[in-house]
């Protein structure tokens, strides 16, 4: 709580100390001349590198296109206004609209592509833009480019004098990076940055991957349409090569070198690089040569922008209080083993190419039950509980959660319905601290949580669970390999989930921690979670197991109560290699 108050203060602070600086630009910026271009120049680009900081940086999407967004905007102010006399603010939020509207549609790609192939993508939309700027002469004037647009005047408040105009341009620079921050830390904002870092793990903790890539392409494209459409009014002339490819170069560049991921970064990516060709124009010849260098030395010495450097130096992340936690609610359900089936597996089959890694599998997961899915190296467990996710399409069956065929859902459709899953292979979101990753786990939607706080106070009572409330504050990747697992662990309870599924929770993990993990099993099973587990060692699950199906060569073999089927001789033959005794 005191955190969240000191936060909400700091954030004011910074509010009031952005609004006297447009209050002090409006009344002392010159009103004409180069240095008033140079301002106007990085106020309007700050907005569009702003969109790039939350497509790429946020969400991870490598799109190339940003200058066309950029031109698109300025082409609605300046056309709006010059030919079809719409008031500015009009013609502006018509270019934020246009804009958007490019952007989601350009989202929808992401759907069938992703990484290289999404780039070109990009690329070509931003070539379109500039042939069709340049070419269609009757309806964008070509390259002569428009002339005379004019700046606004609001009622008794005149924005067209250039140092008001330039507070104006400020002032949509502040709430644009007011905003961009605080879409950081917001749900949206968290999802785009699960995306980013695991897309696989995204979708299973009921993050609509496609849906929060769209998003972030639509704002991004939006902000370059502000950033463009401002730019317009700044210069009063635009012409398509003010908006090429090149150009989107370098507002990728400003975002890179600032530090992608912080609006702030960006912020300072976009100064420095509007005013790098300024200091060094003395240079003459040489000047682009030393631009160059100056640029690459920058990436390669601070990876993480400008902005990383500083942010290291001086805004240390505030550690996370401590005080007392209410525990899970789901472990306070207290469910017996009971008769209900929770996941009715029926003649499951994935078949890749003539591979059956899974046929005709039957399997029943009864409530408050740990079940163990068990089998030889590359019997097809993993493979069944990608099916049973959704993460894979099943060839054949039906998968029934709670009694709703849940065979045709997408992998977060599922996860809504309360099925949360862990990973062979960790994977947790790396960019994010682990209080973050886990309450990526608490915000799925079904759970039974509301509100930022107690979605936090769900995050950390997991958290608290695991015995990890103490590295809450931490970035994910500083925790060793056995405390990542129970952070992927507490995500999935944070969820609430209604079944657990947990695939080789004890792998890499040693002999001390194998024994830490027994134990948080054993505590999960004592308060009636109802588990489907598979591993290896076979210890652990005599330990946990109410309930074991084996696989072999992706056909279930074996089903049962422990006992009885780890005496099964099959079972014993496929674990052990032996030939089958057929007798017995
Ligand atoms: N995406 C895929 N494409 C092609 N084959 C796959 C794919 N995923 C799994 N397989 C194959 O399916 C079979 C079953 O693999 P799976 O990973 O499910 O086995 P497993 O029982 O989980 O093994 P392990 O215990 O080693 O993790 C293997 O032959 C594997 O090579």
């Amino acid at each position: 709580m005191t955190r969240t108050a000191s936060s909400t203060g700091r954030t004011a602070l910074y509010g009031i100390l952005a609004l006297a600086a447009v209050v002090a630009v409006a009344l002392f910026a010159p009103t004409q001349g180069y240095y008033l271009n140079i301002m106007m120049q990085a106020a309007t680009y700050a907005i569009a590198v702003a969109g790039v900081v939350i497509v790429l940086g946020y969400c991870g999407q490598l799109a190339l296109c940003q200058a066309a967004f950029l031109g698109l905007g300025a082409y609605c102010v300046a056309l709006g206004t010059v030919d079809y006399g719409l008031p500015f603010f009009v013609a502006l939020a018509l270019g934020v609209v246009v804009t958007s509207i490019g952007g989601i549609f350009l989202g929808l790609a992401t759907l069938r592509l992703g990484g290289h192939y999404l780039a070109m993508v990009t690329i070509g939309f931003q070539m379109i833009v500039t042939m069709v700027l340049t070419n269609w002469i009757s309806f964008t004037r070509g390259p002569d480019g428009i002339s005379g647009v004019e700046r606004p005047v609001l009622g008794p408040i005149d924005l067209s004098g250039g140092s008001s105009y330039l507070a104006l341009c400020l002032a949509f620079l502040v709430g644009v990076t007011f905003y961009a921050a605080g879409l950081k830390a917001s749900r949206l904002g968290r999802a785009m940055q699960a995306v980013r870092d695991n897309e696989i793990a995204a979708s299973t903790c009921g993050i609509n991957v496609f849906r929060t890539k769209t998003v972030a392409f639509g704002i991004s494209a939006a902000l370059g349409g502000l950033g463009g459409g401002l730019f317009a009014g700044a210069f009063s002339y635009i012409s398509p090569d003010q908006f090429t490819f090149n150009e989107s170069i370098v507002l990728l560049t400003m975002a890179l070198l600032g530090g992608v991921q912080s609006p702030v970064g960006a912020l300072l990516g976009t100064i420095l690089l509007v005013l790098l060709p300024e200091w060094l124009r003395f240079l003459r010849q040489a000047y682009l040569a030393v631009y160059g260098a100056a640029v690459i030395a920058i990436m390669i010495f601070l990876p993480r922008g400008v902005w990383g450097l500083v942010a290291d130096r001086f805004f240390k992340a505030a550690p996370i209080e401590g005080g007392p936690v209410t525990p899970l609610p789901l472990l306070s359900r207290k469910g017996e083993a009971s008769k209900e089936i929770v996941l009715d597996i029926s003649g499951l089959a994935k078949h890749f190419g003539g591979l059956k890694a899974l046929d005709g599998v039957d399997m029943a997961v009864r409530k408050g039950s740990v079940h163990a899915l068990i089998g030889p190296n590359g019997s097809g467990k993993t493979t069944m509980v990608n099916v049973i996710t959704g993460l894979y399409v099943a060839t054949a069956g039906r998968v029934k959660l709670l009694g709703r065929d849940v065979t045709a859902l997408a992998p977060h459709e599922r996860a809504k319905l309360g099925m949360c899953r862990t990973y062979q292979n960790i994977r947790v979101f790396r960019g994010l601290t682990v209080l973050e990753n886990v309450t990526i786990g608490a915000e799925r939607d079904g759970n039974d949580v509301a509100g930022a706080q107690a979605t936090r106070e769900r995050a950390l009572a997991a958290l608290d669970f695991v015995g990890l409330r103490d590295v809450a504050g931490l970035p994910v990747g500083d925790l060793p390999y056995g405390h990542q697992r129970y952070v992927e662990i507490a995500r999935a309870l944070a969820g609430s989930p209604e079944i657990l599924l947990l695939d080789e929770p004890a792998a890499g993990l040693n002999l001390t921690e194998k024994g830490e993990m027994a134990a948080l099993l054993k505590r999960l099973k004592g308060h009636g979670l109802t588990i489907v587990i598979i591993d290896h060692d076979m210890k652990l699950i005599e330990q946990v197991a109410d309930h074991i199906t084996v696989l072999n060569f992706g056909k279930r073999i074996a089903d049962g109560e422990p006992r009885a089927v780890l005496a099964h001789p099959e079972v014993i033959a496929a674990y052990l290699g032996e030939p089958r005794n057929e007798a017995a």
